[in-house]
């Protein structure tokens, strides 16, 4: 049977990449994506932003919703603290089976939790399923109609505490309305967008960060 594109890019990292070495797995898939086949990773351009925002907010509990191949998981994974823990949701069974090999590849095992399944599912359960009282980061980088009720369901669920950071990919393209609207309208949050490219094109995108001010 044929490979899917997620295989092929893990075939690209267990060939390209070392063992327990996340740097080299990171660009293993910037390669594979730039030279052969260009898959929806936050890539090497936002993903410098990405790494600026983690290491500011040196974050022990971190949300990543949308794991895909695992590519964003690695990169923040490797930036984190001891005893930090980053949980990140995949409800595709197939996507989640690639992104586990990935993340077992960068060695970083001990510091993801990739919990297969929804994220209006999992979010209610969060607190009791992991003893997470809230998060200092979330990555939103699943479907991108689903980035506005999700953040309200985290907000219902007391996971934001001041100083959280909500990090969002996309936020031009494909695009996020009505969470930037939300977001930046929203006396409750302060938010700052940082301009970049849609990973491995010249076609803008950009992050958005936004601080929860509870
Ligand atoms: C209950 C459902 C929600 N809950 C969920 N709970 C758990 N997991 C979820 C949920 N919703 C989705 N997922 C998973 O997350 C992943 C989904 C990722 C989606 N990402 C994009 O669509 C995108 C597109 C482009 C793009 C730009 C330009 C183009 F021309 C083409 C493509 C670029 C980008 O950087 C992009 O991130 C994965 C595929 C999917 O199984
Ligand atoms: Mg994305």
């Amino acid at each position: 049977t044929q490979s899917t594109r997620p295989q092929r890019l893990l075939s690209a990292v267990q060939k390209n990449a070392t063992r327990g070495d996340p740097r080299s797995v990171v660009k293993a898939i910037d390669h594979f994506c730039r030279h052969k086949e260009w898959a929806m990773n936050v890539g090497d351009e936002k993903g410098c932003i990405l790494d600026s925002v983690v290491t500011e907010v040196n974050p022990h509990t971190v949300l990543e919703l949308g794991t895909y191949c695992g590519y964003s998981t690695v990169r923040i994974a490797s930036l984190l603290p001891p005893h930090a823990k980053l949980i990140t949701l995949e409800f595709n069974p197939d996507y989640a089976a690639v992104a586990r090999q990935v993340i077992a590849w960068a060695g970083l095992e001990e510091k993801v939790q990739l919990v297969e399944g929804a994220s209006s599912d999992w979010i209610p359960k969060l607190k009791e399923q992991f003893g997470i009282q809230t998060f200092d980061l979330v990555f939103l980088d699943h479907w991108k109609d689903r980035y506005l009720p999700d953040t309200k369901l985290i907000e219902e669920f007391g996971l934001l505490r001041k100083g959280s950071v909500l990090l969002a990919d996309n936020v031009i393209c494909p695009g996020t309305p009505d969470y930037l609207e939300y977001v930046r309208s929203s006396p409750q949050y302060k938010s700052q967008y940082f301009k970049s490219h849609l990973e491995y094109t010249k076609v803008e995108d950009g992050l958005e960060k936004s601080v929860f001010l509870g």
